[in-house]
């Protein structure tokens, strides 16, 4: 089987449906997480795996500004089948490089199977690692909790949260510590920085990203208000 090829006709979010071309879901899912503040200054991403092969946004430049044809291809070994520097265009091709998330990406994808993993800056993610400044950011009883796979809300959604370090690759190690430690998480926040979210496809990514950002907002706003995210 081939890869996706990018269907120029999906110019909105709201045209994406769950078989939609990869690039086309990368593409309008970035506009639509840097209007929310998921992925501004360049940072932040998403990467989406289906039927054999991984699609990837460049790395470095204007998430909200990426045409269908910069998505990087690999193979599931990791290896590049299509790198869009070295694509046929009439037009002028910039050239792009694979995002710095991508050993972070590619460890969801091998310890939790994974169809989707996003990557967010927003500054709920930020904040949360901080009025938690242990190893374990934790919120019970919110309805949103109910929205994270196998989770109620009664549950206590508990989130590993990793030290941030230098350089995003050198953060493999701690968070495939954490992937493992936690098989009932879907995120793991990395500490000053921001969060990874997966899901079993794009879908479930989407969803699991707005709930997460949701209860990270919430326990912000909850601590700030006295409230104790974690009892009730
Ligand atoms: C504001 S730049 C932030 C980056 O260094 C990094 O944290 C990041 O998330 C982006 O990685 P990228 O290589 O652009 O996909
Ligand atoms: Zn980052």
């Amino acid at each position: 089987m081939s890869h996706d090829l990018p269907v120029s006709t999906i110019t909105d979010h709201t045209q994406l449906k769950q078989e939609s071309p990869s690039q086309n879901v990368i593409v309008q899912l970035l506009k639509l997480y840097y209007k929310d503040g998921w992925v501004s200054g360049t940072g932040g991403g998403i990467s989406i795996r289906k039927n054999g092969f991984v699609y990837m946004a460049p790395s470095g430049v204007h998430k909200e500004c990426i045409d269908p044809e910069e998505i990087f291809v690999l193979d599931e070994e990791g290896k590049i089948v299509y790198d869009p520097s070295k694509r046929e265009s009439k037009l002028p091709v910039r050239p792009v490089k694979l995002s710095a998330c991508s050993p972070l990406f590619t460890l969801c994808y091998k310890h939790r199977n994974a169809g989707a993993v996003m990557h967010s800056h927003h500054m709920s993610t930020l904040l949360a690692t901080l009025i938690f400044p242990e190893k374990e950011f934790k919120i019970t009883h919110v309805e949103m909790i109910k929205g994270i796979r196998g989770h109620g809300y009664h549950s206590t959604l508990v989130v590993p949260i990793i030290d941030n370090v230098a350089e995003e690759c050198d953060l493999k190690d701690s968070m495939e510590e954490a992937v493992l430690a936690y098989p009932n998480t879907y995120a793991v926040l990395v500490r000053r920085h921001g969060v990874y979210i997966w899901g079993k496809d794009w879908l479930e990514c989407k969803t699991h990203s707005e709930v997460y950002h949701y209860l990270f907002d919430a326990a912000v706003k909850m601590k700030q208000l006295g409230f104790d995210p974690s009892t009730y």
